[in-house]
């Protein structure tokens, strides 16, 4: 976890519709609703156990439209670790998540060092998928991040989701440490490879 806070910051990210705060929902509260509401903006904390300390997970479900440049920016600064939502049945939603991606590259820089998701939600709509699984896992591979389908509706892999997340931060946190001992030129040939592409 970050030094100096017990908060650790999950930023969700994704196209209106997706799902971001149906998954959250079900996280937190372990409910689910067929109305869609879109959201702006709303924060939730939820109190974990890590190794042999307490501390907050704080999601951001952020909203889906892009008329807020200024809060994604923002959100991005402040997160520890992102997730980036698609909907299985739209392409144009897994497209709607390469110039997020490519924020956070720009803001956050080590792009490797980060712990990312990139989540393909409703996949309990099997009979109106747009995208594979397969294309989900080769874009993941692209941006050096993990991958998973979900459903919020079903409740599958949900809990999952934020578990591997949270794995991500502690295999970070040991590599960090192990980096530590590196030589410079190592490190630095390590960064380079870790650049961010974006199809
Ligand atoms: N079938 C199915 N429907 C889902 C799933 N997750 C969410 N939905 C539905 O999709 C719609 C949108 O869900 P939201 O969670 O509000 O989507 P969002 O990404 O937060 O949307 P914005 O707030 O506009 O950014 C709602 O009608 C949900 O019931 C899922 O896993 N499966």
């Amino acid at each position: 976890m970050p030094e100096q806070s017990n908060d650790y910051r999950v930023v969700v990210f994704g196209a209106g519709g997706v799902g971001k705060s149906s998954l959250v929902l079900r996280f937190v509260k372990g409910t689910f609703r067929e109305s869609y509401i879109p959201t702006i903006e709303d924060t939730y904390r939820q109190v974990i156990s890590c190794d042999k300390s307490i501390c907050t997970l704080q999601i951001t479900d952020t909203t889906g439209s892009h008329q807020f440049p200024a809060m994604q920016r923002l959100s991005i600064s402040k997160g520890h670790a992102f997730i980036l939502v698609y909907s299985i049945t739209s392409r144009q939603s897994l497209e709607e998540l390469k110039p997020i991606y490519e924020q956070i590259c720009q803001i956050k820089g080590d792009i490797e060092s980060i712990p990312i998701m990139l989540v393909g939600n409703k996949n309990d709509e099997n009979q109106n998928r747009e995208v594979e699984s397969s294309e989900g896992e080769a874009m993941a591979k692209k941006w050096k991040c993990a991958f998973m389908e979900t459903s919020a509706k079903t409740n599958h892999n949900v809990k999952e989701l934020f578990q591997e997340l949270l794995n991500l931060e502690k295999r970070r946190t040991v590599s960090l440490q192990i980096d530590g001992k590196k030589s410079k030129q190592q490190k630095r040939k390590e960064k380079l490879k870790g650049k961010c592409v974006v199809m």
